[in-house]
């Protein structure tokens, strides 16, 4: 596979690409991009489509939340940033190529603080070039917190710069003034750029997919620079490839708070606009009660996305509840698995080890009703 010739590059843009067509979903935290996976995997009958996620914070909550149709397949790649990108998204996608059973499509949903230019520049400056043909780079913007995905955040805007689609989603929570403004401002950053307006991203398929959107000869300077850039980064990334796997393996073997010391430092050295996220995972329910007073009282304005799924000791549901800006939502679900609570905060300038002081005085006390659940 490495070997593979590489064509000479003009010839490879004229001719008629006939890789699996890859659709890369990025937007800020909290968009709806996980919402509009789902919309595209419950909607995009008899295709067999492939799902690429990588998620920020160590533990994975979004493969909790995709939806499974038993169609399609879920590749999961949670972590750094600088995991994912390149090397590590070269192999999770051969990985995909590799399957025995025929693709139709590659959807790749990035972390809502990825630039979305060096995931498509993967598919466009190495060999997956030849193996994959990049439809389209479909951009989420919640209406409800636009400020600050525009203003503060590098990543917002280069997403919005490169989206080739643009969803301003969450279209309920605003009113049309707020919607046109919005409009007007992705506007300036993207001049013609194609807005399509949704609530829970409930966009038409056609108008998103297979859409041949993405022009890489506009990319071709950029992906002859990359390509320099790539080796040099190659190097770092193998000289490291040690210690990324090993972040990955702790992802899922171990959930102390000396592990959360651990990721949390790893992401500290990734620009990614000062943002940092704090995990919390433990197999004991929390008290409604204490959370509720986490939330009302302790919940800093830092903390810009929250997302758990939640066991309370007086509820027999799984609680989904996610945070996005000033709203938060909690919603009722099934276990499926063990119960367990795993929730993670995004933001910027953490106080790590207060959040989880925090969340551990959450949890539900041992009490003679602990455990009646059992059985049920
Ligand atoms: N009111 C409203 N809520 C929405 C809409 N779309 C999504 N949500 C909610 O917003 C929250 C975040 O949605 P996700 O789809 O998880 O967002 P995301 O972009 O995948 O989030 P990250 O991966 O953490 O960046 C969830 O609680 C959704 O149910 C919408 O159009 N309106």
């Amino acid at each position: 596979m490495q070997s593979a010739v590489t064509p000479d590059q003009s010839q490879a843009m004229d001719a008629p690409k006939q890789g699996l067509p890859v659709t890369i979903i990025t937007g800020f935290l909290g968009s709806g991009k996980t919402t509009l996976l789902n919309h595209i995997l419950t909607n995009q009958q008899g295709l067999k489509t492939a799902v690429l996620v990588n998620e920020f914070g160590e533990i994975g909550i979004d493969n909790e939340l995709i939806v499974s149709t038993g169609e399609n397949m879920v590749e999961l790649n949670n972590g750094c940033i600088c995991c994912t990108i390149n090397n590590d998204l070269v192999d999770a996608v051969y990985k995909v190529l590799e399957r025995e059973e025929k693709l139709d499509y590659l959807v790749v949903e990035t972390t809502g603080l990825a630039d979305p230019l060096p995931v498509a520049l993967t598919f466009l400056g190495t060999e997956l070039r030849d193996l994959t043909r990049l439809d389209s780079i479909i951009t989420v913007v919640d209406a409800a917190n636009y400020s600050l995905d525009l203003f503060n955040s590098q990543a917002a805007y280069s997403q919005i710069a490169y989206g080739d689609v643009i969803v301003i989603n969450k279209s309920d929570l605003v009113d049309e003034a707020t919607l046109n403004e919005l409009e007007k401002k992705i506007g300036e950053v993207k001049e013609g750029a194609r807005i399509l307006r949704t609530t829970r991203s409930q966009v038409p398929l056609p108008l998103i997919l297979s859409v041949g959107l993405f022009e890489s000869d506009k990319y071709f300077d950029t992906v002859d620079e990359h390509n320099h850039d790539h080796h040099d980064h190659d190097h770092d990334h193998h000289d490291h490839d040690h210690d990324h796997s090993t972040c990955g393996h702790d992802h899922h073997d171990h959930h102390d708070h000396h592990d959360h010391e651990h990721h949390h430092h790893h992401s500290d050295h990734l620009e990614n606009d000062g943002f940092t996220s704090v995990s919390f995972q433990i197999d004991k329910p929390f008290s409604i009660r204490k959370f509720q007073y986490f939330l009302d009282n302790q919940l800093s304005e830092n903390i810009f996305r929250a997302k758990g799924i939640m066991w309370f000791d007086e509820s027999p549901k799984r609680h989904i509840f996610h945070l996005c800006g000033k709203r938060f939502t909690m919603d009722d679900d099934e276990w499926k698995g063990e119960k367990k609570n795993q929730i993670v905060l995004i933001g910027q300038n953490l106080d790590q080890n207060q959040l989880l002081e925090q969340l551990e005085k959450c949890i539900c006390l041992p009490s003679t009703s602990r455990g009646k659940g059992f059985g049920k």
